[in-house]
């Protein structure tokens, strides 16, 4: 039996400032940075050994994870970093206020755009200044593969590639994997093992820094789950 970790970073900057982030790079804040080291103490009570650790191309998961790791004693293990493990891109909402924006367009419409399967976001067009496609680290992905904006859908259709070619491999030789990544990355991989319906998935929400940790079988069905705080 295997065990997979999913583990949202810590607060944000701009969680903090409640701000819509998505692929923008935002550092963590002083009580993201505390959270994720109390996450690692929590994995090392708990006596979880990793042998593989992946995580997005976001400052705010990477320090996540090596904070996390560092606190446990596994800094050492193998890590792979993936632009498929980012969280949703907002489009056009990044770096907007959440409050303001429910304030002019009204909380259900923003609630739709926060928590909807199907519905994309205003997108960014790809010659804006934040367009990811002006970032070096998208370089080698083609173009056409850089979103303008995301739902939860087109974010499940591109993180699950990642989990069949990487995460399940590892997890069905018995390995012990952690994903240190985003709100709505983990909801998309949550929603795919827990076979969660679209609907019900408006529901399910990852809190910041804190370890969810599963027990899978040999068909990586969840035997059990539990968060740790
Ligand atoms: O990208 C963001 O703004 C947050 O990390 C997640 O946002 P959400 O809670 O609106 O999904």
């Amino acid at each position: 039996m295997a065990k997979l970790v999913f583990i949202r970073h810590g607060q944000s900057q701009w969680n903090l400032s409640n701000q819509f982030t998505g692929w923008e790079d935002v550092d963590l804040s002083d009580e993201g940075v505390r959270q994720a080291k109390n996450a690692g103490q929590l994995l090392k009570a708990e006596g979880i050994e990793f042998d593989q650790a992946y995580t997005s191309v976001l400052t705010r998961a990477i320090k996540t994870l090596h904070y996390a790791l560092e606190e446990s004693g596994q800094l050492w293990i193998p890590e792979e970093k993936s632009w498929r493990l980012n969280e949703r891109h907002y489009g056009a909402l990044q770096g907007l206020n959440k409050e303001e924006t429910a304030e002019k367009y009204g909380d259900e419409q923003v609630h739709i755009w926060r928590r909807s399967y199907d519905t994309l976001p205003p997108l960014l067009d790809a010659s804006d200044e934040g367009s990811a496609a002006n970032d070096r680290r998208y370089a080698y992905l083609d173009p056409r593969a850089i979103p303008g904006g995301e739902n939860l859908k087109v974010t499940l259709e591109r993180v699950i590639p990642f989990w069949q070619d990487k995460i399940a491999p590892k997890l069905i030789d018995n390995k012990n994997v952690i994903v240190a990544a985003h709100g709505n990355s983990l909801r998309a991989l949550t929603k795919y093992i827990e076979d969660i319906s679209d609907e019900d998935i408006m529901d399910v929400e990852m809190a910041t820094g804190e370890p969810v940790v599963y027990d899978l079988d040999q068909q990586l069905n969840v035997i059990s789950k539990k968060k740790l705080n």
